[in-house]
């Protein structure tokens, strides 16, 4: 059966005369699924409608950005209240302070916060802080954990990066990517090593605390309380990149559902509430580095855009109301365990950590990049190509996340795992549906 998709046909057609490649970001391009992208019209709670009209069950959820769900209507009527009040000022607004309020007062690490414009920027401006802070610049990061396109954070990148399998984009100046060791994930030996060698140089050791751009693969045990331990030692910082993991695993992030303390977080994706946000934020002694108070500078003309600010403040309001991670918690336990017996009859493995999860068309559950860089990506595609005929849409790409949200209803969730069970066995009954 064929996917209605005429309208998205032409829209992409239309795009690429005047759009590099047709898109503003690669990995939505859907390179490496084999069919050209859709385009979307609208969404609402966890259904997405392309510009064909048909409906698909959001398991992408915009790259982890919508974890209420699309258009919130608190949300929503918050920010058209706030954008007839005027939509920008390069002046400081209340809406600032009000948010950076609630962020201290959900992430434990947190002590002073900034508002940038994009994780890219947040991660950007804390390892700036951190070699300001320090005195030094090695960054330490892993293999296959993405933080971003800012240049020396390209080295071994995950993400659309690993879909270009280079070591370095085309672009960074070899000069800049020696400033940045990467090192392979889940090896406590290399950064034992590293440590004993350089341990003085290090400015800071970055890391997704849940990797999910490799796609999800957990810290094994010790892993990141051997990071924490050894940044201590050598008087480097800890950077937990939380983009993804921030006030997702928990009301305080990663770094409270583990029980360990980084000296910066940087945020981005659910604190903008869908609109352009990132942050960054730490140990006071280490966030007052930064101009106006300290010297190492940091700007932005769009940053703590008033909207965003409403948006992403609203969108942390209603998350820490009581009981929002439990009952996502359970969702997603009860969904993953259900998927976890679906794939099981597959040579395909499921990893979780939370209400994140990514199929990995591998017979053993990855540990690091080398073995997602293993996983069989012509399934992969196929198996993609099939789960969008059942209007299910995960995110389109094998190094990527998916996410359960708290807008996903029991019902919802049942038709993606009858998705998932009927792709798999296309994929691997042989089942023609091409
Ligand atoms: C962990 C992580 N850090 C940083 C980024 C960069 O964020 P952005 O795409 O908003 O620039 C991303 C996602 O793109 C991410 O997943
Ligand atoms: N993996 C990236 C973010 O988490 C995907 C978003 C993008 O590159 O457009």
């Amino acid at each position: 059966m064929e996917l209605l998709s005429k309208q998205s046909k032409q829209a992409f057609e239309e795009a690429i005369r005047y759009i590099p490649g047709g898109v503003n970001s690669p990995v939505r391009s859907f390179k490496s699924i084999g069919r050209s992208p859709l385009f979307f019209e609208k969404a609402s709670g966890s259904v997405l409608t392309d510009v064909d009209g048909n409906d698909y069950i959001d398991m992408c959820n915009s790259w982890g950005v919508t974890l209420l769900g699309h258009a919130h209507p608190e949300v929503t009527e918050a920010v058209i209240a706030r954008v007839q009040k005027g939509t920008t000022f390069g002046a400081p607004t209340p809406e600032e302070t009000l948010l950076a309020k609630k962020v201290i007062d959900m992430v434990p690490a947190i002590d002073m916060v900034r508002f940038v414009s994009s994780g890219t920027e947040a991660v950007m401006s804390a390892v700036r802080v951190a070699r300001g802070f320090t005195g030094r610049t090695l960054l330490v990061k892993f293999d296959g954990c993405y933080h971003g396109h800012a240049d020396h954070l390209l080295v071994d990148a995950g993400s659309g990066v690993a879909e270009t399998g280079e070591h370095l984009t085309p672009g960074v100046p070899r000069e800049f990517a020696q400033c940045t060791v990467s090192l392979p994930f889940n090896d406590p030996k290399a950064v034992k090593a590293l440590f004993e060698t350089r341990g003085e140089e290090i400015a800071a050791v970055i890391v997704e605390p849940v990797p999910a751009n490799m796609g999800v693969v957990p810290a094994g045990s010790g892993f990141l309380q051997l990071l924490r331990d050894l940044t201590t030692q050598y008087g480097a910082l800890l950077i937990f990149d939380e983009v993804i993991t921030g006030f997702r695993m928990s009301r305080g992030g990663a770094g409270q559902y583990f029980g360990i303390t980084p000296d910066l977080v940087t945020l981005g994706k659910i604190i903008g509430g869908g609109f352009p946000v990132g942050a960054f934020g730490g140990r006071r002694d280490v966030m007052e580095v930064l101009a106006p108070l300290g010297p190492v500078y940091q700007a932005g003309t769009l940053s703590g855009n008033p909207v965003a600010m409403e948006a992403g403040y609203h969108t942390l309001r209603l998350l820490d109301q009581p009981g929002v991670y439990e009952d996502l918690a359970r969702k997603a336990e009860s969904f993953l365990g259900k998927l976890r017996a679906i794939v099981d009859r597959y040579p395909v493995t499921l990893n979780s950590v939370g209400p994140m999860f990514t199929l990995f068309f591998h017979k053993k559950n990855p540990t690091n990049f080398e073995e997602v860089k293993g996983c069989d990506f012509e399934n992969f595609a196929w198996f993609y190509r099939s789960l969008l005929k059942e209007g299910v849409y995960f995110s389109p790409s094998q190094y990527e996340a998916n996410f359960v949200n708290v807008a996903h209803t029991e019902h919802q969730l049942r038709l993606v795992l009858i998705g998932v069970q009927r792709a798999l066995s296309y994929v691997y009954g042989y089942v023609d549906n091409m």
